[in-house]
């Protein structure tokens, strides 16, 4: 096991108070692994994968576990994560732009990154190794004319090719675990299914386990082996991809599936699921999504249920309990 989350909750500290955005969080990531963190907007996915990388702002806070390859993260202090970040775990962001220096040619930064690499792995290389290194990379990734591209400031390159310029330090640095938080959302459609093979590529070569965090959840069908539904900060299913889109058994993941576009002509009206996530200050009782749940019962009101398992699968719902 890469990846092991163990009773995860993360709070902010905001001007109402305190507010626990992540509950109870469990989780196990396989080396090699791809899993897909799915839900709407406000759900939790990007708190999740800050504070797996441990870069949550100030005002957030972890209790719990988080052991990548038998270091637990959650425990170590700021001055201690610095020999794991990028070679243990790298997160991509939606904006890429958030993952390099705006001050730094792109080249250097590539450069810093094989070294810390290199170094970590007790090798010495010298200089114009890892600027061959970098290059290969660059030519690997399909980016035209790297030699001058090296040469450029991050502003200076499209949305797609700063994309790649980030996929190509996660190359370099080859982390064991590979955040990526909707990284394609920002390119345009063609840009994106190459992006995502990018992703493809670097999990089978270098067995890189990857999260795939987005709110779209035909994108993690094509990416991802196994897919976690989020709502209000809580895993509600957790199965095979293949398995969730065919059989959901969460009304929300029924919900989630059942809207996206079939690309039928007399089926393009999508059944929505009613009603608004809640806020973190005023949850509802019982189950989280009860209030938006079509299948309601009175116990939902009363008390929320466990994530068990069920059929190969793991799944917050009365309905299995
Ligand atoms: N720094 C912060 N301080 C206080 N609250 C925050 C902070 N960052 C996020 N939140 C709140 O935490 C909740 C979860 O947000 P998060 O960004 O993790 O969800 P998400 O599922 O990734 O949503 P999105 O897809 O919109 O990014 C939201 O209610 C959000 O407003």
């Amino acid at each position: 096991m890469l990846l092991e989350i163990r009773n995860l909750n993360v709070y902010y500290n905001t001007i109402l108070g305190w507010t626990k955005v992540l509950s109870d969080i469990n989780l196990d990531v396989e080396r090699g692994e791809i899993v897909g963190i799915v839900g709407e907007s406000g759900s939790g996915k990007s708190t999740l994968g800050h504070a797996i990388a441990r870069i949550l702002p100030p005002n957030g806070k972890i209790q719990g576990d988080i052991i990548i390859d038998g270091v637990n993260l959650a425990k170590l202090k700021d001055s201690e994560l610095q020999k794991y970040r990028g070679t243990w775990v790298f997160m991509i962001f939606q904006n890429p732009l958030n993952s390099l220096n705006p001050v730094k040619k792109v080249g250097f930064q590539l450069v810093e990154a094989a070294k810390i690499r290199h170094q970590r792995e007790g090798k010495k290389v010298n200089e114009r190794d890892l600027i061959n290194e970098v290059i290969q990379v660059l030519k690997d990734l399909r980016l035209p004319d790297p030699q001058s591209i090296i040469d450029r400031y991050p502003h200076q390159l499209s949305g797609g090719q700063v994309q790649r310029i980030v996929i190509a330090m996660s190359l370099l640095l080859k982390p064991k675990l590979l955040i990526a938080d909707e990284p394609t959302s920002a390119l345009d459609v063609t840009i994106q299914a190459q992006v995502i093979n990018l992703f493809k590529q670097l999990n089978k070569e270098l067995n890189t386990s990857i999260l795939f965090i987005t709110h779209d959840i035909s994108l993690a069908y094509v990416i991802a082996d196994r897919i976690i539904v989020m709502y209000a900060g809580r895993i509600m299913e957790d199965g095979k991809v293949e398995e969730v889109l065919k059989f959901p058994m969460h009304p929300y993941s029924q919900g989630l599936v059942s809207s996206i576009p079939t690309g039928d002509k007399n089926n393009n009206k999508l059944p929505a699921i009613p009603g608004n996530p809640p806020s973190f200050f005023a949850l509802p009782t019982g189950c989280k999504f009860h209030p938006r749940c079509s299948k309601v019962m009175n116990i939902c009101k009363e008390k929320e249920p466990d994530l068990i398992n069920k059929n190969g699968r793991r799944v917050r719902c009365w309905l299995y309990e």
